[in-house]
């Protein structure tokens, strides 16, 4: 009777975990659990008991299995140490609680745990699976240490296949009040451009393909954001150091006297967080996460233009506290569900790092509509200095010229005018440049406007040259200057080089020159 109710409750477990039913699962396996353990006090017959611990330590291995499924990390590591305890199923168990540690970032650990099976006596049977993940733990440990990857050969070949393994980086950042707003994110020493200075994992993401007929894109977004809310709500109840630092952000409000965090809160979880939280406000983490979190510009759907109605949407916690500029210093990729933030020119130690939230590449006018947008009013150095120094009915008429779309040769000889007269200097060139972008980017495409424009304007590698040091790099410089290395008398190899520069700019230095050669040579293709 006894044997007969384990096995029927045993072989329902089984199949629900093979079901992939996590939740339920789990239910049996307790059941399973609880009815096990009353029989082995009670039990005298040393086979019998032999048997029934074996078949306890592998219940507990497989509950640890599906709550780390459902990510409740914590309670699965405890699973897993019940099942080494009493033995019988270590190789899976030390398999499992070395993923668990692995999603918890803490590499050593998983390391220790594949290193210990290794040893065991399924090791060789399964060799070829734990070898895999011994390689694959020594990769993130080492990229969690430099923040050195490479994705070049996945990004080439059409980002076919697994996502790259990527794990948490903090590079040499720290938090500090920030003169744009509230907190920021601070370079602490130079800065080279394309390094690495963050690799962080996503707190929860939502990915729709919107549909066709934009009638219905509406409610996709709806539904997405909808599923991410729900998402973000459960990590943050089921881990208090994730509420805590979801709760630590900005809802857009009394920045400046918000508390400023240790740069080590943010570092992978060593400490066992699985207090459950129920009882937290709605409201302030629907407002967080309107201010905080960022809309997906994926590396994979974006690069050749194709899955345009592919969206996106995530919160990554540390990555939050970067501030917008109109001269930005940092850009970002989305990998899976990690963001790589890289410096998109040379920052300088004791810079503040900051992201474009919108379109830089436009005039003072339409970026303060995207701001207000955004619920603030950009505090940027850019903007302050496009206010102070352009008489603003001059700008009003550059602005003019281009919606009216006449010949932006027209505009740009005009805008190269105004700042010989407003004795426009360094930074100050670039800047205005980079607000009609649009006019002087058709000019430098056009063959035709180059014929007649040519002697009055500036020559393509000035004026890009002169938007990176400021703005940083951006495709639209890329497209340009590799449609510059077309022109009969350039000097190509001096183009390409001003080109690669703009493209690690671009992706970063997470890709070898050969592979960026190619990727370049798509933005004018
Ligand atoms: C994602 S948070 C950035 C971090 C924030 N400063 C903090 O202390 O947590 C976005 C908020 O920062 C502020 N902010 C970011 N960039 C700004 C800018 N250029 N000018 C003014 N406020 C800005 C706005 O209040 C915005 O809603």
């Amino acid at each position: 009777m006894e044997e007969e109710t384990l096995q029927s409750l045993r072989a329902k477990a089984n199949e629900l975990l093979l079901r992939e039913e996590w939740s339920d699962s789990i239910q049996a396996y307790s059941n399973f659990i609880s009815l096990s353990q009353n029989f082995v006090h009670l039990n005298q017959d040393q086979e019998h008991l032999i048997k029934l611990k074996k078949s306890l330590s592998l219940a507990y291995s497989n509950r640890a299995e599906a709550r780390f499924r459902l990510k409740e990390y914590w309670e699965a590591l405890e699973d897993c140490d019940e099942a080494l305890k009493i033995g019988g199923s270590d190789f899976k168990t030390l398999l499992c609680k070395g993923r668990i540690f692995m999603d918890l970032n803490m590499y050593s650990a998983a390391l220790d745990c594949f290193k210990c099976g290794s040893f065991g006596p399924d090791a060789s049977e399964n060799a070829e699976m734990l070898e895999g993940c011994l390689k694959k733990c020594l990769k993130v440990e080492g990229i969690s240490r430099t923040g050195v990857f490479d994705v070049s050969d996945w990004v080439v070949g059409g980002f076919c296949g697994n996502v790259p393994d990527l794990a948490e980086f903090i590079g040499p950042i720290e938090v500090k009040k920030s003169g744009i707003s509230g907190r920021g994110l601070f370079a602490m020493k130079n800065i080279e451009c394309g390094s690495v200075l963050l690799i962080t994992k996503a707190v929860a993401t939502e990915r729709v393909i919107l549909p066709q007929y934009q009638e219905n894109g509406e409610d996709a977004r709806l539904v997405m954001w909808k599923s991410f809310v729900d998402m973000v709500v459960e990590c943050a109840k089921r881990c208090t150091i994730t509420h805590d630092l979801i709760s630590m952000l900005s809802n857009g409000e009394n920045e400046d006297d918000l508390e400023i965090p240790q740069i080590s809160e943010f570092k992978p979880e060593t400490e066992k967080c699985n207090f459950r939280n129920n009882n937290f406000d709605m409201e302030k983490m629907l407002t967080i996460l309107d201010v905080n979190s960022l809309v997906e510009d994926a590396i994979s759907a974006k690069v050749f233009g194709k899955n345009s109605d592919y969206h996106g949407v995530g919160l990554w916690v540390l990555a939050s506290l970067i501030n917008h500029s109109c001269d930005p210093s940092v850009r970002r990729l989305h990998i899976g569900d990690h963001v790589i933030v890289h410096a998109s020119k040379d920052v300088k130690a004791g810079e503040e790092l900051t992201f474009a939230y919108y379109d830089v590449l436009t005039t003072l006018n339409k970026r303060r509509e995207m701001a207000k947008s955004w619920g603030f009013y950009c505090n940027c150095n850019r903007c302050k200095y496009e206010e102070e120094v352009c008489p603003k009915q001059e700008m009003r008429e550059l602005e003019m010229i281009i919606d009216r779309g006449v010949d932006m040769g027209v505009e740009v000889s005009k805008l190269e005018d105004s700042m010989r007269r407003w004795m426009v200097r360094g930074k100050g060139k670039g800047y205005l440049r980079a607000s009609f972008w649009g006019a002087y980017s058709e000019v430098l495409l056009s063959e035709k406007l180059m014929r007649r424009w040519g002697r009055k304007i500036p020559t393509t590698e000035v004026v890009i040259d002169s938007i990176f040091d400021t703005v940083g790099s951006d495709g639209r410089l890329v497209r340009v200057a590799m449609e510059g290395l077309k022109k009969p008398g350039a000097n190509k190899l001096m183009e390409m080089e001003r080109a690669m520069k703009l493209g690690r700019g671009l992706y970063g230095k997470g890709i070898r020159k050969q592979a960026m050669r190619t990727l370049l040579q798509r933005w004018h293709s």
